[in-house]
């Protein structure tokens, strides 16, 4: 490994540079003598902060740039939240491997109310996410949902300055950027369903690149890739991106797979909700009929409406 530099495409924000940062540990942690290089990038994603994301459309808005990054050879390997990353790869590049799962719950985030069920008459909420916007307003249908973007320090600072009653964040972020202590409840996944793939970080490499993959291989988690693997599969069936009112999670126990998905319209009104379990080799079979289900069930108009 002597002399073998990687070059790690990522983005700049702080919850982004703290996943390249960590992958670069383990990485040097792994092979002693092995040296990591951040290379910073802009994504129209990050470029994009004020507009509404769900009209920006586009799938892979935090990914592309470090995609061509790595196929023009600036870097080596990109560092991903698996929650923002497509279900399909561009020819040459391809998902490497999974490291462990953080905390994959949301977090409800006030600075007056314990948790959900202390919220006021009318909560004023800030997301921008749809999936937790349906979720919210199926519970609280009088909930004034309130645009909220930015970094996880930007929205915190929305939320200190009384723009909000509580805010919800994925509690994965918070964890890691050591501001655990601003989560007032982590919300159980059968009171908010975490996103495909919500608190696995993710490395995406040039397929034919031999050396990279092997290194790489020392950092899977083949329980978090099996799980990601029937929710990215329950995704692609939808035809979903990060900004359709879709959830799905999956856990494993002593190679029992056991996966929820649900698909919801964005003022709450009615939401289409699924579940399975199965052997692990089952992973994307079970996501796959979970999302059928879903569809036949009515999901597919919901999805319809909003493309
Ligand atoms: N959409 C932005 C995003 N992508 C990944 C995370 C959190 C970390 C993770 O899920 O691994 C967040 C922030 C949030 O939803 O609060």
């Amino acid at each position: 490994m002597a002399n073998q530099i990687i070059r790690i495409a990522t983005r700049k924000s702080p919850l982004a540079l703290w996943q390249a940062e960590h992958v670069a540990d383990r990485l040097k942690r792994a092979f002693p003598g092995l040296e990591t290089e951040l290379v910073t990038m802009t994504t129209k994603g990050d470029k994009l902060l004020d507009a509404p994301l769900a009209k920006v459309g586009g799938k892979g808005l935090f990914v592309k740039e470090l995609e061509q990054g790595m196929l023009e050879g600036r870097a080596d390997i990109a560092v991903h939240s698996m929650k923002d990353v497509p279900v399909e790869f561009p020819d040459g590049l391809h998902l490497s491997v999974i490291l462990q799962r953080e905390d994959p719950t949301d977090a409800f985030v006030s600075n007056h109310y314990a948790s959900l069920s202390e919220l006021p008459e009318r909560p004023r909420i800030g997301t921008c996410s749809l999936r937790r916007q349906c979720q919210i307003k199926e519970k609280f249908p009088n909930a004034e949902i309130l645009t909220l973007r930015g970094n996880v320090n930007t929205r915190l600072a929305k939320l200190d300055a009384g723009e909000f009653d509580a805010i919800i964040l994925a509690s994965a972020g918070l964890v890691r950027l050591e501001m655990q202590h601003r989560i007032a409840a982590r919300l159980d996944p059968s009171e908010s369903l975490p996103a495909i793939g919500q608190g696995a970080i993710g490395i995406e490499c040039r397929s034919d690149d031999t050396v990279i993959n092997e290194l790489l291989s020392r950092l899977h988690d083949p329980e978090t890739h099996i799980c990601v693997s029937a929710e990215r599969a329950m995704n692609a069936r939808l035809k979903g991106g990060c900004q359709v009112p879709i959830a799905g999670f999956a856990t494993l126990q002593s190679d029992i797979l056991y996966m929820r998905g649900l698909v919801g319209d964005p003022d709450g009104s009615v939401i289409y909700r699924a579940e399975r379990s199965g052997s692990a080799e089952q992973a994307e079979q079970i996501g796959v009929s979970i999302a059928e289900e879903l569809l036949a069930s009515g999901a597919d108009k919901i999805l319809q409406a909003l493309f």
